[in-house]
């Protein structure tokens, strides 16, 4: 099981006398740099020119180029794209790091797949709230927290651990609960739970179900009711009441069929594509085709992108969705 810290586990003193550096205000950025602020932290922001610094400059932080804000740091939060970080790092960050500093990272992907290669005499620590950056935001806001993983690969100074406890209470985890992990773990798992099953997965299950409704006949529009848009309401009740609790509101038919037709649709076959998809992750095969792709200027990325964003589903949602007043997007 996993080791779990509270508020009693973590000291802010860590980050006393200490400037803090989050690189980018995207989602995560704006999230772990406010909440910080508002724990007492000194914080300060570096981006490039554009739309976050300007989003960062209005929110009233200090902000300047990632070389800058690197070199007046002696935390360095990297709240960059995973794809960017390499770069930005080589470029802006690497020659800033003194003996002593601490290098911060959200997502494991960069160290564990060796990217980026920090120098012996820097801490390495990673602090990933298991939640969107606005979620962080406005649970903080409200008095609590978002559970955050926290995990050391290098301790430089011996008090690796207690930075990342400290930072987790920064961002406000501590109230709720800090797992300690490694990289290797967070990332292999986080990549694993997001193809398998959270984006890749689920987007999968959702356009073969619709397909499939589609080719006997049926309406698009009732087939995007049936496949797509009543998954919230489920995912809702798995969120708040786990399998059980979903499988209480729904109808007996529903539960019976659930158990009946579920493991015919994921069975022993997608089982073993899971079992191959995770192999591929723990032996670098998707890191290296994503850096690959990356590298390349991502024509494969960004034709497929288009074609998602095209087909019928997509379509007849945004259709339907126009009907819905209380969708937020709206
Ligand atoms: N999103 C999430 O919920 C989660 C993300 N993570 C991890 O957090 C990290 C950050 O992800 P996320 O918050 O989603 O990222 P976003 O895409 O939301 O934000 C990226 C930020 O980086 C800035 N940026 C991009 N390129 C550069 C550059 N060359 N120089 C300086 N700034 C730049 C962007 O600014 P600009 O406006 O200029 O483009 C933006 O502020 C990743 O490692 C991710 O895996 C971890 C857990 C959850
Ligand atoms: C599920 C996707 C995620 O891993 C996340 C928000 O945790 C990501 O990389 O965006
Ligand atoms: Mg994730
Ligand atoms: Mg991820």
């Amino acid at each position: 099981m996993a080791k779990i810290y509270y508020k009693q586990d973590a000291d802010l003193t860590h980050l006393q006398g200490k400037t803090v550096a989050i690189i980018g205000y995207g989602s995560q950025g704006h999230a772990h740099a406010q909440n910080l602020r508002d724990s007492g932290v000194k914080v300060i922001i570096g981006l490039r020119p554009g739309k976050s610094w300007d989003q960062a400059e209005q929110d009233g932080f200090d902000v300047f180029t990632v070389d800058e804000a690197a070199k007046r740091a002696q935390v360095i939060q990297i709240l960059l794209p995973d794809e960017l970080q390499k770069q930005v790092y080589e470029e802006q960050i690497k020659d800033h790091l003194n003996e002593g500093d601490a290098l911060f990272f959200a997502h494991g992907f960069n160290i564990h797949f060796e990217q980026i290669i920090p120098p012996s005499n820097v801490d390495v620590v990673l602090a990933a709230p298991k939640g969107p950056g606005h979620l962080v935001r406005r649970v903080f806001v409200e008095g609590f927290g978002v559970p955050a993983l926290i995990a050391v690969q290098q301790d430089a100074t011996g008090k690796a651990k207690d930075l990342a406890l400290a930072y987790a209470q920064g961002i406000g985890a501590t109230r709720a609960g800090v797992l300690e992990t490694t990289f290797k773990e967070e990332t292999e798992t986080d990549l694993f739970g997001e193809q398998a099953v959270l984006c890749g997965g689920v987007s999968e299950l959702v356009k073969n179900g619709f397909q499939t409704l589609l080719e006997a006949g049926y309406q698009p529009e009732i087939a995007y009711f049936e496949c797509m848009h009543e998954l919230k309401l489920i995912v809702d009740l798995m969120y708040e009441k786990g399998l059980t609790g979903m499988r209480d509101s729904i109808s007996n038919t529903a539960e019976y069929g659930d158990y009946v037709s579920g493991p015919r649709v994921i069975g022993d076959a997608s089982r073993q594509a899971m079992k191959d998809v995770l192999t591929d992750i723990q032996n670098g095969t998707f890191a290296k085709k994503f850096i690959a792709e990356n590298e390349q200027g991502r024509p494969w990325f960004a034709e497929k992108r288009k074609q998602e964003q095209s087909q019928e589903l997509e379509q007849v949602g945004a259709k339907l969705r126009e009907m819905m007043v209380w969708v937020e997007s709206k």
